[in-house]
């Protein structure tokens, strides 16, 4: 199966290398001919991925019409952005293979929903789980959730993408392992705020815990099944999202934490951090759903100017409650 790899940030560049293995002919499409050049001249992406050997049988582009010859598609385009490059792509019945994290602003949609949207042909894939870029393409051992409802696809992609480092396990709940992804995101922001203000170790743990509640709870409401959200695409990333600095998410939540603005903290910043675009959408998609997602309501705050020890203050006023609830 000839892969293509629409994005050429720093996840699309470790799935073109994880697909590129025993140098195997891959296609990247890269936003940014700086990009497009470093990986072809230099077998690096150093906007992305600096200081990463990459296969030479990736091949990048940025045109779109480049990646016709291919049979199935690694969709990695941050999912603000997903709509605009997805319109513009003649997918026909191919596959696509959604990795990004978050939901769109406006339409509410989590990343396979956009798909199908503009692709209604094209059979849909999630790829999510632990997974720091750099780790990857380096070939640390990595496991994912490869989520798809058709059994056939889902083994021919699982074991297309599988390595001796890269492992994939199947699921055919797609709604579950998104939804895992996308919250994670805006739990992570929080666990950094809680590192950045100095709050402590038992904060971050009760953090992680109850953040998994109310993921769990957005992720049933929606459609997910638990067993996904307790899997690698759900407590698994958050686990590796919620403790450590890696994470562009995580490291946002320590600035603010430190008190600085948001806006300050994203301007500076080349990378995508997902969970700032999805928390107000998420919070807006747990109203409609009926779902209390009170971590979610306070990276919003935070996200918004709130001052953090407000916020604590009344995340931990709240009422008392049963944990199971
Ligand atoms: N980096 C990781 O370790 C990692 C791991 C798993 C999943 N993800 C997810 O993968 C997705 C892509 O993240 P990344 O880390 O590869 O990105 P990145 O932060 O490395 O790079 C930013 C990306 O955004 C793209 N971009 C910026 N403005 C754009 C625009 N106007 N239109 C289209 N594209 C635009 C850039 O071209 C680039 O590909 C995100 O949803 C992220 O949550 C990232
Ligand atoms: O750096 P982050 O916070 O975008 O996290 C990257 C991956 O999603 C971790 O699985």
């Amino acid at each position: 199966m000839k892969i293509g790899v629409l994005g050429g940030g720093a996840w699309g560049t470790a799935l073109a290398q994880v697909a590129a293995r025993g140098d195997t002919p891959v296609k990247l499409w890269a936003r940014e001919p700086e990009v497009v050049e470093s990986v072809n001249s230099a077998h690096e992406n150093r906007a992305f991925l600096a200081g990463v050997a990459l296969s030479p049988a990736i091949r990048a582009t940025n045109v779109l019409d480049d990646l016709d010859e291919c049979e199935a598609l690694l969709v990695v385009v941050p999912a603000q952005f997903l709509r605009g490059v997805l319109t513009q792509l003649a997918v026909g019945a191919r596959p696509l293979v959604l990795c990004a994290k978050g939901i769109e602003a406006g339409t509410r949609k989590l990343v396979a929903e956009i798909a199908r949207e503009l692709h209604p042909q094209a059979p849909v894939a999630v790829l999510s789980g632990p997974t720091f870029a750099h780790e990857v393409a380096k070939g640390l051992p990595t496991a994912v959730t490869l989520a798809c409802e058709d059994d056939g696809l889902r083994n021919a992609l699982a074991e297309r993408l599988a390595g001796p480092a890269f492992r994939t396990y199947g699921s055919s709940d797609v709604t579950g392992a998104e939804i895992g992804g996308a919250v994670k995101n805006v739990l992570a922001i929080a666990c950094g705020v809680v590192e950045g203000a100095g709050l402590g170790l038992n904060a971050r743990a009760a953090l992680i815990a109850r953040g998994f509640a109310e993921m769990t709870r957005f992720g049933v409401a929606r459609g997910g099944r638990p067993e996904t959200l307790a899997g690698l695409s759900g407590l698994g990333d958050l686990v590796l999202t919620c403790s450590s600095t890696n994470s562009r998410n995580f490291s946002l939540g320590v600035g603010l934490g430190q008190g600085r603005p948001a806006a300050e903290l994203l301007a500076d910043r080349r990378t995508v951090a997902e969970g700032a675009a999805t928390a107000p959408v998420l919070r807006e998609a747990a109203a409609a759903a009926g779902v209390e997602m009170p971590v979610t309501a306070a990276v919003c705050a935070l996200l918004e100017g709130a001052p953090v020890d407000a916020v604590v203050r009344s995340l931990l006023a709240r009422p008392l409650r049963g944990e199971a609830v």
